[in-house]
């Protein structure tokens, strides 16, 4: 039993010595991704920039599980269901209903949406917030009602809006997340009989009985009753490669959880086989539930939040050194202490990126939200950005570049003429087979159903429906009458390294049983010895008539048409009705029949698509576990290129330096297994591109994980769709032509936020060290500080809602802290240069030099200060002249003229006395204007030449 068990593991993994080293996060890269951050602040971390500390794992709940693994594990079938007080036949409705009563939905703990008081406390209790009640509080110390006011409605106001755009931005993300919705069959007892029922896997509750099948994704903590050749892949929790077998056994040898051999832990996954399990702990009781805190922390990082973090620590590391330089200067220049305390602690609260989370945030919700508009689903949000930054799409090729509505053709044998019994062979093992069912499956079934049974029970409508469900995922049930007297022995379930599935029979008669293989034709050939002849013995199969059958495989794979092929074997009558079946010795020795040819027609869409792709500067390779020659014929039909094409074979056999450059030059991968998909976007990524891979079978769920966007369809297997971070809701490269478009101009939005913050501060800097050093009064006083800073604050929340240039829409950007630096130190000084301009106006030609006319020259900073911060964003949003040749969206152009109003009204107002203003005078306006215009022109200059210079601007 250990040797087939053995055997079988070789056979499911051609390479069993690689671990994915997985952090779930389908880790984004970016053009240098930079390392994963040690460091902690708790501001950084309150700011929503720091990740959580990873929480440690707790042995103590670790053991408690294992205890609990190794009961269940021990108890025999009957205990087991004795246990959950389930019935084999599944549980009643009306029991469900009390379980979901008791045990409630079956959702993970840390899934949870997190309440809006914790949200609302967090708003309030943000740094920017307490660093602004520490002024308050100063301001009542030093009976400054005034200034403890207009701070207090600071912090209200801040609050609020910080609360309303994460409360909306959370509610868009869980209305994205209910779109996505995972159904499990499960057996329940309906009207008294026992029914398969497709269910929402949160309705799942402890006692459910599954029939568990390839492509499955374990809905609870699963003891597992019965199995057929059962294969789990729990990468997901452990990084391991590398399936392993689970049966109903018990073993004494059980050292960790993973190891119990019966039990299935709740999103861990089938790979292939069949078999049945109870499910006994579901929602925050299983096992994935108790570490969830730990793989949601890990999940988090990524190459952009990285980068993200690294511009805040930046932009916080001058708060530290700039404040104490700051309150020291204006300390010794003013004497007034306490007014310079106040003030560095305001130019603290300005280089805070405070509105930086909530902007990225807001930025993804749009972002998400315009995606599912688009039939497409975001489950990680990060990978918005990814999409943006994507110039590699990996794609399968089955209903991406095909219609994914597949019909039998033929049926012909070694002759290629017509042969009923290549038909009725794959006919009985498609029905029979429990382990991986596909689309080929279901038009055989349903080809054969037709022409044998028509008419029958439920008649020819029956077998319409059929036709029509093939392609979206349902399985086709064949006619009972056709199947009658056979029984299923044994199964070799289908795998993607050997391609094939064989199933044997007993037969009615008393006749000996009957292996049955069907898969692709060279696979089932090489487990062939004799050739099946038209009315006459089987001949040998000689290495001529091998290569005479693969050259007819190859003549109907040139026309398009995908080809599987068939052989049996009889066994003995004699071998003992307790013999154990083994795929090493019993799959061999048979007798080949012929071959079964499907029509997947190209969708009519799909060239369209790809050369629109290619003009986003995307390109397509389409990496397919089906045979060369059809893949190139279906590639050739879409435009895809097919002059650089090889098969997992020879891949195999290039040394690692040769694999990489194989895989950056080759459009067409054929005859992939899994591990190679993963593989190759594994050695893509390796190469600085940023790889998408669409797929959406059981052999996908590896290079999903691995590629930095994993894109699937909502009719997918369950794997597929739980290793990816988007979901389609229709399988086409249209729709993905348009998720790129949004992720380009949410990627787009988010950069032209973070740039622009970062130069801007950077430019502060220099403006607040001048001043502190040049003037004998404070340069802003504190409420002054803190309203620019509100206002700007308020200037940024339409940002999201801007537009975009065509030109940057065009190409893939992929994103590097470094760039981000580049322009900080190009961008930031010249905001200085004109902040010194108009101090040199307010000084020298308006005379604002005394204590007296202090108020003046603040009130004046403040107000250039603000309209130029507020402004330069329509310069860094496009790479044109703004205002002249583009315009910003109405939204973001309304929002920064209304700012910019009210910042100039305010010393107008009744409020004025109370932030310490003074009205300007009309000929501060000259100046204004003049550094204003200057300001915008010098940009421009820098950035033609920045342009020039680096080739980016964005
Ligand atoms: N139902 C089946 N029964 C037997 N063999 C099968 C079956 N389905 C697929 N195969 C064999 O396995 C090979 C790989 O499967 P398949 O073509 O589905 O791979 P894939 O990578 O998912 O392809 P695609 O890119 O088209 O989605 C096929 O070429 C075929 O020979
Ligand atoms: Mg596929």
């Amino acid at each position: 039993m250990v040797g087939k068990r053995e055997e079988k593991k070789r056979l499911l993994s051609d390479d069993s010595s690689i671990t994915i080293n997985d952090d779930g996060a389908g880790g984004a890269k970016f053009a240098d991704e930079p390392e994963k951050d040690g460091c902690t602040t708790g501001i950084l971390r309150a700011l929503g920039l720091k990740e959580k500390k990873k929480p440690k794992k707790d042995m103590n709940k670790e053991k408690e599980f294992n205890d609990k693994f190794r009961e269940i594990s021990m108890l025999d079938k009957d205990s087991m269901l004795n246990r959950t007080g389930s019935p084999l036949s599944g549980l009643s409705e009306e029991e469900v209903k009390r379980r979901l009563g008791v045990y409630g939905k079956n959702v993970i703990a840390q899934v949870k949406p997190i309440s809006w008081y914790k949200l609302l406390f967090v708003a309030f209790t943000h740094p920017f917030n307490i660093v602004l009640t520490i002024i308050a509080t100063v301001s009542i110390a030093t009976q400054d009602y005034a200034t403890f006011a207009v701070v207090m409605f600071m912090v209200l106001l801040s609050a609020v809006l910080r609360f309303y755009e994460e409360h909306k931005s959370s509610k868009a993300f869980i209305h994205l997340k209910s779109l996505v919705k995972t159904t499990v069959t499960v057996l329940r007892t309906i009207k008294g009989v026992s029914t398969e029922v497709q269910i929402d896997i949160e309705d799942v509750v402890p006692g459910d009985i599954v029939p568990l099948k390839a492509g499955d994704v374990f809905p609870g903590d699963v003891r597992i009753l019965e199995s057929n050749s059962l294969f789990v892949s729990q990468s997901s929790l452990t990084g391991e490669f590398l399936p392993v077998e689970k049966g109903p056994d018990a073993s004494e040898e059980q050292t960790t959880i993973f190891d119990t051999p019966n039990v299935g832990i709740m999103s861990t996954n089938i790979v292939s086989g069949s078999g049945i399990g109870v499910v006994f702990d579901t929602g925050c009781r299983t096992y994935i539930s108790s570490i969830s805190e730990i793989l949601t922390s890990t999940q988090t990082t990524n190459a952009f939040d990285v980068g993200v973090k690294k511009v805040a620590y930046l932009l916080m590391g001058f708060g530290v050194v700039l404040v104490p330089i700051v309150i020291v200067i204006n300390g010794l220049t003013t004497h007034d202490w306490v007014d310079s305390t106040m003030f560095g602690l305001s130019v603290a609260v300005g280089l805070t990126p405070e509105m930086l989370p909530m902007i990225l945030n807001a930025n993804l919700a749009k972002g998400a939200a315009d995606m599912s508009k688009k039939k497409t689903i975001v489950k990680q949000l990060h990978s918005i950005q990814n999409m943006g930054a994507m110039d590699i799409l990996c794609s399968d090729k089955t209903g991406t570049l095909t219609e994914d509505n597949v019909r039998l053709d033929s049926y012909i044998g070694g002759d290629k003429k017509e042969l009923a019994d290549v038909l009725r062979y794959s006919f009985f093992n498609s029905s029979f087979q429990k382990g991986l069912k596909n689309v080929l499956d279901n038009s055989i079934i349903s080809y054969y159903n037709n022409q044998f049974a028509p008419g029958t029970a439920d008649g020819s409508n029956k077998n319409h429906h059929e036709q029509e469900a093939i392609g979206h995922g349902a399985e086709v049930k064949p006619d009972e009458r056709l199947i009658e007297g056979y029984a299923l022995v044994d199964e070799f379930p289908f795998d993607f390294t050997r391609r094939r599935v064989s199933i044997i029979l007993s037969q009615p008669e008393s006749k000996g049983n009957l292996l049955i293989c069907k898969g692709a034709v060279e696979e089932v050939l090489s487990c062939c010895t004799h050739l099946a002849v038209r009315d006459s013995e089987p001949i040998l199969l000689t290495p001529d008539l091998k290569e005479q059958m693969l050259s007819i495989t190859n003549e109907l794979n040139v026309d398009g048409l995908r080809v599987l092929s068939v052989a049996t074997k009889v066994f003995s009558t004699d071998i003992p009705s307790d013999y154990e079946y083994d795929v090493k010795n019993d799959e061999g020795g048979l007798t080949f029949y012929g071959f079964l040819s499907f029509i997947d027609p190209p969708k009519s869409d799909c060239a369209g698509a790809i050369e629109m792709l290619r003009g986003n500067g995307i390109e397509i390779k389409v990496l397919t576990g089906d045979n060369l020659a059809v893949a190139r014929k279906i590639c050739k039909d879409v435009g895809i290129d097919t002059t650089r094409v090889i098969s997992g074979i020879e891949l195999e056999n290039a040394s690692p330096e040769e694999f990489d450059e194989l895989v950056e030059r080759c459009t067409l991968f054929a005859k992939l297994t899994p591990i190679q998909k993963y593989n190759v976007v594994k050695a893509l990524k390796k190469h600085k591109h940023t790889v998408g891979f669409l797929g959406d079978g059981v052999n996908d769920a590896l290079a999903l994980r691995e590629a930095d966007i994993g894109i699937s369809v909502d009719t997918a297997t369950n794997i597929a769709k739980d290793a990816s971070d988007i979901i389609l809701l229709e399988k086409s490269l249209t729709v993905i032509n348009t998720a790129v478009r949004t992720g380009r101009i949410t990627h787009a939005n988010t950069i032209k936020y973070i740039k622009m913050a970062a130069s801007s501060n950077f430019g502060n800097v220099f403006s607040m060290l001048i001043a502190s050093a040049w003037l004998p009064f404070i340069p802003l006083k504190p409420l002054q500080m803190l309203t620019q800073n509100l206002l700007y604050d308020f200037s940024q929340i339409s940002i999201p809602w801007d537009n975009v240039d065509e030109e940057y829409l065009k190409i893939p950007h992929p994103w590097s802290v470094r760039s981000l630096f580049k322009f900080m130190v190009f961008l930031g000084p010249i905001s200085s240069i004109f902040d010194v301009g108009i101090f040199s106006y307010m000084w020298w030609y308006l005379g604002w030099t005394t204590e007296v006319t202090q108020s003046s020259f603040q009130t004046g900073w403040y107000v250039e200060g603000l309209i130029t911060q507020v402004f330069i964003v329509h310069m860094i949003r496009t790479v044109k002249v703004p205002f002249i040749q583009r315009w910003a969206s109405w939204q973001l152009t309304v929002n920064t003229v209304i700012i910019a109003a009210i910042c100039i009204a305010i010393p107008y107002t009744p409020l004025s006395p109370y932030l310490l203003m003074e009205k300007l005078p009309a000929m501060y306006y000259p100046g204004l204007a003049s550094t204003f215009v200057g300001y915008f022109l010098l940009t421009q200059i820098v950035k033609k030449i920045y342009m020039a210079v680096f080739g980016e601007w964005l």
